[in-house]
C-alpha cells in the first residue's frame, strides 16, 4: 500500500488479509459489472428537457449532468485540494480538520452532531471529510491551505445549490406538484459536501469501499475522479458508472422518491475499491427543511428528522438502513 502513514491505523493491518469485518461485494445473481458498459441518461442543464429529466428519474433514479456551469478550473482545483488533504499523515488530518470540518473513516454514517457512528457492524474501506456548507463562512483558520480550500468549497457550494434548485424546480414541474407546497421540500441551508478517499486494497477479495445503499437526501450530486468504482443496481444487475471528466452524476434520494409518490426512484448504489489506485470523490447532498412534513399517498407523514433517527437506529441495531419501507402506509414493520 502506498501512502501508508496517511491511512487510518485500522486500515494497515486489515489490508493484508481478507478481513471478516469488511463487507464483500454481493454479486449473487448479477453479472460482473466491469464487463457491462452502460449509457447513463444525459441531462443538459442549459437546455433542460422536462421529458428527458422525468424519464431518467423514473427509469434510472440517476443521470449524468452536462453543461452545469461549474468552471473546469474549480473542479480540478478542488480535486487537487482533496488529494492533498487526504495525503497528510493520519494524525495531522485529525488535528487539522476541526469544526465545521469533520474527518472520519470506516463508515459513511454520521450522527446528527456530525460524529461518525461507531459500533456499526461493518467497516467500509473509506475515509471522509464532512463539510456543512452553511457553517463555512464562520470558519477561520491560520493554516493557508485550509483557507484556500474553504474559499473553493464555498464557491463550489454556491454552484451546487444553484444546480440542485434548478433541477428540483424542474422535477416539481415535471411531476405536476404544487410549487408552493414543494418549497420547503428542498432547503439549500441543509446542503453539505462529503469528500471521500477510497484507499486501494491489494488483496484479491472484492472489498467494498461503500456498501450498497440509497441516499437519504432529496438529491445527491457526485463528482468522481477518473479512477471510477461507483456502481448502480439496475434491473438486478450492478453496472459500473464510468467516469467522464467534467460531468456530474445526479442521484435521486429517498426524500425525492417519497415527494414524487414513488414515481421517481431512489437509486441503489455502492463503491467498488480499486486494487492499485486510490479514488477520490466529492459529493453534495441536500435535504428538506427540518420541520417540513413529507406527505404522499404511499407513506405516513414524516419529517426528515424522523427519517434520520430511524436510519441511525437501524444502522446501530441491524447494521444497515431499512429506509423508506419503515414509513410505508400499512407496513408490517
Ligand atoms: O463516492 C461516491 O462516488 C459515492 C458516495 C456515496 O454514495 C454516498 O456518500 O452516499
Ligand atoms: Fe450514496
Amino acid at each position: 500500500m502506498s501512502n501508508l502513514e496517511s491511512y487510518p491505523p485500522d486500515f494497515h493491518h486489515l489490508n493484508g488479509s481478507p478481513a471478516p469485518l469488511l463487507p464483500q461485494l454481493n454479486n449473487h445473481s448479477m453479472e460482473d459489472s466491469s464487463s457491462l458498459s452502460v449509457s447513463i441518461p444525459v441531462v443538459d442543464l442549459q437546455c433542460l428537457s422536462l421529458e428527458k429529466l422525468g424519464q431518467a428519474c423514473k427509469e434510472w433514479g440517476l443521470f449524468r449532468l452536462v453543461n452545469h456551469g461549474i468552471p473546469p478550473s474549480l473542479l480540478s482545483k478542488l480535486e487537487e485540494y482533496v488529494k492533498m488533504l487526504f495525503a497528510l499523515p493520519f494524525e495531522s488530518k485529525q488535528a487539522l480538520l476541526t469544526n465545521p470540518f469533520f474527518y472520519f473513516w470506516g463508515t459513511p454514517v454520521l450522527t446528527p452532531s456530525g460524529a461518525a457512528l461507531r459500533g456499526a457492524l461493518n467497516i467500509n474501506w473509506l475515509e471522509g471529510i464532512n463539510v456543512p456548507l452553511s457553517q463555512l463562512p464562520q470558519f477561520q483558520s491560520e493554516d493557508p491551505r485550509l483557507e484556500d480550500f474553504r474559499h473553493s468549497l464555498e464557491e463550489y457550494g454556491r454552484h451546487l445549490s444553484r444546480i440542485a434548485t434548478a433541477l428540483f424546480e424542474a422535477m416539481v414541474k415535471s411531476l405536476n406538484l404544487c410549487p408552493k407546497q414543494s418549497e420547503s421540500s428542498l432547503d439549500e441551508s441543509t446542503g453539505f459536501v462529503r469528500l471521500y478517499r477510497y484507499p486501494p486494497r491489494s488483496v484479491t477479495d472484492e472489498a467494498c469501499g461503500m456498501m450498497e445503499h440509497t441516499d437519504s437526501s432529496v438529491l445527491s450530486i457526485v463528482n468522481q475522479d477518473q479512477v471510477g468504482g461507483l456502481e448502480i443496481l439496475k434491473d438486478n444487475k450492478w453496472l459500473l458508472v464510468s467516469p467522464i471528466s467534467g460531468t456530474l452524476l445526479v442521484h435521486i434520494g429517498d426524500m425525492m422518491q417519497a415527494i414524487s409518490d414513488d414515481q421517481y426512484m431512489s437509486v441503489k448504489h455502492r463503491v467498488r475499491v480499486n486494487k492499485q489506485e486510490e479514488r477520490v470523490s466529492i459529493c453534495y447532498f441536500v435535504f428538506p427543511a427540518k420541520c417540513s412534513v413529507i406527505r404522499s399517498s404511499k407513506y405516513k407523514p414524516f419529517t426528515y428528522t424522523d427519517f434520520q433517527e430511524q436510519v441511525q437506529n437501524d444502522t446501530k441495531t441491524l447494521g444497515y438502513k431499512v429506509g423508506l419501507d419503515r414509513f410505508k402506509l400499512n407496513a408490517p414493520l
